[in-house]
């Protein structure tokens, strides 16, 4: 088995966060585990109510993890404050070197605020300089980076800034630009633009989460890096593409993970 570690916030709905997660990790052939950082009351159409996880019990989630079965790759979503952002953030730089992906979650699609203001800065400090990859959507990308995004020119150049916090990589994802969803990756050396059709649906509760653990158990199979990508985003696409025929909830739809099975649902050995 390959083991991936999601550490991320819960949605009681199953559409985003540590739901989508895992459904991602075993869509993709993973063994996927959790350190839950925050549970919000969620479904489609908001978030009611959020509670932190005590620290003490976030550092016990992640010891009792890696004490047991260390991941072969860790991805992060809503960590909620910053002291969660730090006691993530130390103890991984005390754990050696695993492929981390870092989604920084601030806002829901439906607008809800998932991370309080002074964690940004403690993502900046503590736990971007560690990550292989970070994976801001647009408006993060802009409040991370202090620039304003209008068009794939000013991705790049937002991605250059990124990479002054010290990540391996940025990948700046394109699903709020008001043209196709392109997203664009920088890896250090080069940019790597990975093109998908904008595809019209309100069905995308979960894309980021599901993107960034997509990538991360890609990247635990042994993938390189730009091939985790593009890996991921083709499973993004089919997961949208089927959300948009196939949905639940009276909001934005959550993503559905298990389109691949396709015509042979019921059928699988
Ligand atoms: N309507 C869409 N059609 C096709 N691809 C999309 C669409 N919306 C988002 N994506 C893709 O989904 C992935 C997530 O991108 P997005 O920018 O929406 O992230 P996000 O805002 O963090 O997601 P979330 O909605 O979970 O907060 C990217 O690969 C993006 O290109
Ligand atoms: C626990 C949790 N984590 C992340 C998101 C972001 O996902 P989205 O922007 O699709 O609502 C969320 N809504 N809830």
């Amino acid at each position: 088995m390959i083991p991936v570690l999601t550490v991320a916030g819960s949605d009681s709905s199953g559409g985003a966060g540590i739901q989508a997660d895992l459904k991602t990790f075993a869509a993709l052939g993973t063994y996927g585990m959790s350190c839950i950082c925050a549970l919000t009351a969620q479904n489609t159409k908001g978030v009611t109510m959020v509670v932190n996880t005590p620290v003490d019990m976030v550092k016990a989630q992640l010891e009792a993890v890696f004490d047991d079965i260390p991941p072969r790759a860790v991805k992060t979503g809503m960590l909620s404050s910053a002291p969660i952002v730090e006691t993530v953030a130390d103890f991984l730089s005390s754990h050696g070197k695993v492929p981390l992906v870092v989604d920084p979650v601030m806002v829901a699609t439906s607008g809800a605020v998932l991370l309080e203001e002074e964690a940004i800065q403690s993502y900046k400090e503590k736990l971007i300089p560690l990550s292989t990859l970070i994976t801001p959507n647009i408006p993060e990308a802009e409040v991370l980076s202090g620039l304003s995004i209008q068009n794939e020119e000013d991705m790049k150049k937002a991605a250059l800034a990124l990479m002054d916090l010290g990540p391996s990589a940025v990948l700046v994802k394109g699903g709020h630009s008001v043209e196709d969803a392109r997203d664009i990756l920088y890896d250090g050396r080069e940019f790597h633009v990975f093109s998908g059709r904008r595809i019209s649906t309100e069905n995308t509760h979960g894309t980021g989460c599901t993107l960034s653990s997509a990538i991360a158990a890609s990247m635990a199979r042994g993938l390189s890096l730009t091939e985790a990508v593009g890996e991921a985003k083709k499973y993004m696409e089919g997961a949208i593409r089927r959300a948009a025929v196939d949905s639940v909830g009276h909001g934005h739809g959550p993503v559905h993970h298990f389109w691949f099975y396709g015509e042979n649902w019921g059928h699988m050995e």
